[in-house]
């Protein structure tokens, strides 16, 4: 199994295969902090982390931005006082693709 925080992105656009159920939960082996939510009826990773200010909270959700521009894939996010929570969904298939595993565990790594 490839090391998910280590690949980039790929191209997804419309049409674009979604991760299966079966496929989803192997790979959320390797980012067990996340959750599989459903919004809408699209199925979506989420993970809240915590801080200890908004100023440091603020910090993380720069540097995250700053890795989704790199990979050309970007997260939803909600910047509260002492927390963020990222959700990772591909919008151009309306679901899951790859590309937000990756993106989940390069999140991960942002902490290290
Ligand atoms: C043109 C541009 O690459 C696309 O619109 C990208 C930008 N970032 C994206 N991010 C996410 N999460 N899903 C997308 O479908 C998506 N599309």
């Amino acid at each position: 199994m490839t090391t998910l925080s280590q690949d980039s992105c790929e191209a997804c656009r419309i049409g674009a295969p979604k991760v299966d159920d079966a496929k989803a939960h192997e790979l959320l082996q390797q980012i067990p902090d996340w959750s599989l939510i459903e919004v809408d009826g699209i199925k979506q990773l989420q993970r809240q982390y915590k801080f200890k200010n908004f100023v440091t909270a603020m910090a993380f959700a720069n540097q995250l931005a700053d890795i989704a521009e790199a990979e050309g894939h970007h997260p939803g996010m909600l910047v509260e006082w002492g927390k963020v929570t990222v959700t990772w969904w591909s919008h151009s298939i309306k679901g899951l693709h790859r590309n937000d595993f990756v993106m989940a565990a390069k999140t991960d790594r942002l902490l290290d």
